[in-house]
């Protein structure tokens, strides 16, 4: 094997993006223009080869790979849920309006929540502790599967993904505060058996 191709996507546009509620471990489907995200990014991924699917427990991520299997004809693609690989949990400040939390805590506060490596909200995950149980998924669970040369999509979350990319882009955590992940917008990754063994 001289290498192997992971994708990443952000679900769809939730109700509560929509909203622009904090959503965490809020069980929350996708909108109509989230469908029709997911429609678009599968367009964007479809000539690819996919062996393998991983994506987390919640209905956002869910469906939208669904959608995608349908538009990219891969509804026998192997999927794999765990909730791992969630969304972090934002604990008290799930369901609340992102403005006025905003205007109750102040903006830096609400950024550090929100973006920083190692500040957690109230009763929630802070990325450090979501990457505390992404990354040792991921090597437990879908690196053995791109070292066989599998070809992977992961279907997850803004957190979740931003904790991944950190670990796959060797990010520090200044690095990491300035990374946005939208919505259904695929990221590519061509690993070779190197850096494969690197992440080991
Ligand atoms: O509310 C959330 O769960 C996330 C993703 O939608 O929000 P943020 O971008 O603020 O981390």
């Amino acid at each position: 094997m001289e290498h192997t191709n992971l994708i990443l996507i952000r679900h769809g546009q939730s109700e509560y993006n929509l909203e622009n509620r904090f959503t965490g471990w809020q069980d929350i489907d996708i909108t109509k223009t989230g469908k029709q995200e997911a429609r678009k990014a599968a367009l964007e991924i479809k000539d690819q080869r996919i062996d393998i699917a991983f994506t987390s427990k919640l209905i956002r991520a869910q469906h939208t790979l669904q959608i995608i299997q349908e538009v990219c004809g891969w509804q026998d693609v192997p999927v794999v849920i765990n909730k791992a690989l969630n969304e972090r949990s934002y604990g008290a400040l799930e369901g609340k309006d992102k403005a006025e939390i905003t205007k109750e805590f102040g903006e830096k506060q609400v950024w550090l929540w929100r973006r920083s490596f190692d500040v957690a909200p109230p009763g929630g995950e802070s990325l450090k502790d979501t990457y505390n149980r992404v990354i040792p998924y991921f090597k437990q669970s879908i690196l053995p599967c791109l070292l066989q040369s599998q070809e992977v999509l992961i279907v997850a979350h803004g957190n979740s993904l931003r904790a991944l990319l950190m670990f796959l882009e060797s990010l520090s955590p200044a690095q990491i505060l300035q990374r946005e992940i939208e919505t259904c917008v695929p990221l590519f990754y061509d690993l070779s058996e190197d850096r494969l063994q690197r992440l080991k």
